[in-house]
């Protein structure tokens, strides 16, 4: 495709549109100069470690069609002959036209941000689809969903090409319907701009990466991004209303005026009446259009039932019929690493890994599987905190975990750059003054051993902070290692080393 055709296709006003440049033909987009080729849209932003604008040069050498920066770009002055397309956010612009060459997408669009439960969310709404006979597919932290497979990209929302390729390449396959998680980090920098979103779903927000947004009201307004410029003008914005910032994500979708789905013991569109635990799920009683609906929902803790009725919610709200909606739901499957129940210990406990890394997550962790301890029994917690990451975070939960477990194990996440002592000291700092038994075991397989050991009949172990992880990650920079760990198969091994030396 022409650029001049691009710009157009885009809405984008081109200047130059009898120059050379508008004649030459695009053959892809980058953000990284080292993946430019002859034909390519060079996008050169501000980043947190380099300025893309040091790279133009290098990306016109390498045969760079245009180039989208800041009017201001370093040394923009010297690019004369360079087509040059600029303007005040440069990565929304880049964003558009890249959205214009990576054609088709697939029909259906959904997003869901929050900070806890958008993997779920988008999992659980792919496989609502795909029970309702659709080719569906989940962006996000786990990667690329389909039935067939699951790809990783490394990023919760990938870069913006990955993203738009992706979905170019979903759609070629067949798949007409995609969930994808909105990251904080991803809206902020536009990652996910370009194709029309029907709906887009707030789960909820609470402390984390205020390492990157430093106030909770500027983490939350990277978030409403999504109501307030990515959903398509007629979108539906799906609302979980039982959270303390719920009115506040309502306010910013009607004034919008998006459609408003709410949804929740306190939503409108989707009532959430009775809440019933059972041992291995969990009933719903939901009002919806009038009517009741009971769902025997396989999965359990409060949250759970939370990002299920939120991914209902986003089917209901993209034209889903309700029936069949409902009927699926008693067939969804746990979520890789969200409660998923690892192992049973020799004594009898089972023991759950569960992606818990915020307060607020933990809390609801520790809340979902307080139901199912025993009245005699401890609830036995192994968890750290992740290096280079928020700080303020870690002592909140070790506060939580010490109020909601009689057992605590503080171990070590991901350090990456910083010193895993110093980290564990931060969260033991928090379980100062509870009642719980707290130890500091720095070596996570020999905490979830210690755990296992640990635990009688009718107590519950909870390994949470990493979840679906495959590795664990040392040190920063060129010195990163990335040491091979998964908390369900070191939980499926330590239980089976503990039951031989009983
Ligand atoms: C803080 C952050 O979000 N950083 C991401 C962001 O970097 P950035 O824009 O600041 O880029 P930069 O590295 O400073 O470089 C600036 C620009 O120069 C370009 N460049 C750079 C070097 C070079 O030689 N040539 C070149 O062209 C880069 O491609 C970039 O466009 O864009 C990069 C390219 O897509 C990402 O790799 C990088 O993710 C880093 C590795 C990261 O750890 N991100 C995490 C915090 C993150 O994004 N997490 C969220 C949230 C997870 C959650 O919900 O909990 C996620 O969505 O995954
Ligand atoms: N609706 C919810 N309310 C509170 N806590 C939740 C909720 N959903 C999930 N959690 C907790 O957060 C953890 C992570 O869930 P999930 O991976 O779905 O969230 P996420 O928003 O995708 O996280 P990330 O920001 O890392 O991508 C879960 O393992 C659980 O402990
Ligand atoms: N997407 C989140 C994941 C955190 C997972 C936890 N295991 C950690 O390393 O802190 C982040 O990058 O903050
Ligand atoms: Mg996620």
């Amino acid at each position: 495709m022409k650029l001049s055709a691009l710009c157009a296709a885009a809405g984008i006003a081109f200047e130059g549109a009898d120059t050379e440049g508008a004649g030459v033909e695009v053959t892809g987009f980058a953000i990284d100069h080292r993946k430019v080729a002859p034909g390519t849209v060079f996008g050169a932003f501000r980043g947190a470690r380099f300025n893309g604008e040091d790279f133009i040069g290098a990306a016109l050498q390498a045969g760079a069609a245009a180039v989208v920066c800041a009017e201001d770009a370093a040394g923009i002055e010297a690019f004369g002959d360079a087509t040059l397309l600029t303007g005040p956010e440069p990565r929304r612009l880049f964003a558009q036209l890249a959205g214009a060459f990576f054609q088709p997408v697939p029909a259906t669009l959904v997003a869901v941000t929050g900070t806890n439960g958008k993997t779920s969310t988008v999992e659980l709404t792919r496989q609502l689809w795909r029970m309702a006979g659709e080719r569906a597919a989940s962006i996000g932290t786990l990667g690329i969903t389909t039935s067939d497979e699951t790809v990783s990209t490394g990023l919760t929302t990938p870069d913006v090409v990955t993203f738009l390729a992706n979905l170019t390449g979903l759609a070629r396959e067949g798949v007409s319907h995609v969930a994808y998680e909105a990251s904080s980090h991803g809206l902020s920098q536009f990652r996910s701009e370009g194709p029309r979103v029907a709906a887009g779903a707030f789960t909820n927000l609470s402390r984390d990466h205020l390492d990157y947004h430093e106030t909770m009201e500027a983490y939350f307004d990277a978030k409403m991004r999504l109501f307030d410029e990515v959903v398509v003008d007629e979108g539906t914005a799906v609302v979980w209303a039982d959270d303390p910032w719920s009115d506040k994500a309502i306010a910013r979708a009607q004034a919008r005026g998006l459609r408003l789905f709410t949804v929740g013991t306190k939503g409108e569109a989707l009532r959430l009446e009775r809440r019933t635990p059972g041992t291995l799920g969990q009933q719903l009683e939901v009002e919806y259009e009038g009517r009741m609906h009971k769902v025997e929902l396989p999965l359990i803790g409060a949250y759970q039932a939370a990002n299920a009725l939120v991914a209902a919610g986003l089917v209901l709200a993209t034209g889903g019929d309700a029936a069949r909606v409902f009927d699926a739901m008693k067939r969804l499957v746990t979520v890789r690493g969200r409660l998923e129940r690892a192992a049973i210990t020799g004594a009898g406990a089972p023991v759950y890994v569960d992606y818990a890394h915020t307060p607020d997550a933990l809390e609801a962790a520790i809340a979902a599987l307080r139901p199912h301890v025993a009245q005699a029994g401890r609830l036995i917690v192994v968890f750290g905190a992740g290096g280079d990451r928020d700080t303020g975070k870690r002592a909140q939960m070790g506060r939580v975990a010490a109020e909601g477990a009689e057992v605590v194990i503080v171990t070590d996440d991901n350090p990456r750059g910083e010193e895993p002592g110093a980290i564990r000291a931060m969260v033991l700092e928090g379980c100062a003054g509870a009642n719980a038994q707290v130890r500091e075991i720095g070596d996570r397989r020999t905490a979830i051993g210690a755990a296992l050991q640990e635990a009688r009949g009718g107590d519950i172990v909870l390994v949470a902070g990493k979840g679906h992880e495959q590795g664990q990650i040392i040190g920063s920079g060129e010195g990163t290692v990335v040491l091979p760990f998964d908390d369900v198969t070191v939980s499926r091994e330590m239980t089976g080393a503990n039951n031989q030396e009983h």
